[in-house]
């Protein structure tokens, strides 16, 4: 897992980025960066505006404010300058069926000044792909297809690769190949921006994530870092419950979501405690601080149980339930 570190170099910047369609406010002022070499997710329920801020990113639509850089060039105004460090596959790779994977990569290698076909033979092993490159891209699945796509991408050497929604269509495996393909790429220094609207993909995939809802970037972050700040749900069996709750309801940033007290505080006739408990959400830091409370007022824990959150709980608190997918 990646660190920020402030002293890594910046390869994607956007800037308070707006677009107005029509009359709508489609991007409503959003920010971010991208480091070299990092794989950073662009999360977002179908519709938040990602297809549109890819596409102000390589520069095919202009922003109504704000601005992009690509590795300190501005995309609108140094249009050539800034796109020449940019591979991009929006939506599916654009491919002839009826030439071979190579032909195509000749094809595509005509119109960018400087790529020699030793650079075609290097990016067909860069994505693994030498014992069919001969055969038509008709015959090819759809992973040999994403992958031939990369390969086009990366053929002008960029510093960032941007993948709109990269896994549609692929069966499992297929997803667990892409995903151990672009950590390869990330590894060589290459920067990945990837778009989905799959939250288990893109934490199993990403270092950082940007999460836009509406058109607005409303968290970026470490994947890891967000799920740790973000509450746990946290269930305290405690006797008595009254007195836990009383507690526990002291503190401010504790959400009490359900108790259910059983029959009362009382045991059963062995002596065990009714199964009393409180369902609390709470920042993982707080548990110690709040057990040491609950024990000094005199309250017996039977148990604490936590579930730690998912991106998608994260998700789906930061977006109030919005139907993802
Ligand atoms: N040319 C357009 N004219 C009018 N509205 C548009 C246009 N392009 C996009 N929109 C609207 O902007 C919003 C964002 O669309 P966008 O395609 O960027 O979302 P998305 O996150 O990429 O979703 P999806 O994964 O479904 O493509 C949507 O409400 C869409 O209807």
């Amino acid at each position: 897992m990646l660190v920020k570190d402030d002293r890594r170099e910046t390869v994607l910047s956007v800037n308070n980025v707006k677009k107005t369609i029509g009359n709508r406010l489609i991007i409503k002022g959003i920010s971010f960066e991208v480091y070299a070499g990092e794989i950073f997710g662009f999360l977002g329920p179908n519709g938040s505006g990602k297809t549109t801020t890819i596409r102000m990113l390589v520069d095919l639509i202009k922003p109504t404010g704000g601005s992009i850089t690509i590795c300190g060039q501005d995309v609108h105004k140094e249009h050539n300058e800034a796109l020449r460090h940019v591979g991009c596959i929006v939506e599916n790779p654009e491919l002839y069926p009826y030439l071979s994977g190579w032909e195509n990569l000749e094809q595509f290698a005509r119109m960018l000044p400087g790529v020699s076909e030793e650079r075609i033979r290097e990016v067909v092993d860069i994505v693994g792909m030498d014992q069919r490159i001969h055969d038509r891209v008709k015959t090819y699945s759809l992973g040999m297809r994403q992958r031939l796509g990369i390969a086009q991408a990366l053929l002008n050497r960029p510093k960032l690769l941007i993948l709109d929604e990269p896994t549609n269509g692929l069966d499992p495996q297929g997803i667990k190949e892409l995903r151990e393909f672009i950590r390869q790429l990330a590894d060589t220094g290459l920067s990945l921006f990837v778009s989905s609207h799959l939250l288990s993909e893109i934490q199993q995939m990403c270092d950082r994530v940007a999460i836009i809802s509406h058109g607005e970037v409303i968290k970026v972050g470490e994947v890891g870092a967000l799920i740790d700040e973000s509450a746990s749900t946290v269930v305290w069996k405690a006797v008595p419950l009254t007195a836990a709750l009383e507690v526990l309801g002291r503190h401010n940033a504790i959400e009490i979501v359900e108790t259910d007290a059983g029959s009362g505080d009382q045991q059963d006739s062995n002596g065990k405690p009714y199964e009393a408990f409180i369902v609390t959400r709470v920042s993982p830091a707080a548990i110690p601080e709040l057990t040491r409370q609950l024990v000094e007022a005199g309250i017996s824990l039977y148990g604490i149980e936590i579930k730690h959150p998912t991106l998608e709980d994260l998700f789906l608190e930061l977006t109030e339930g919005e139907r993802i997918g």
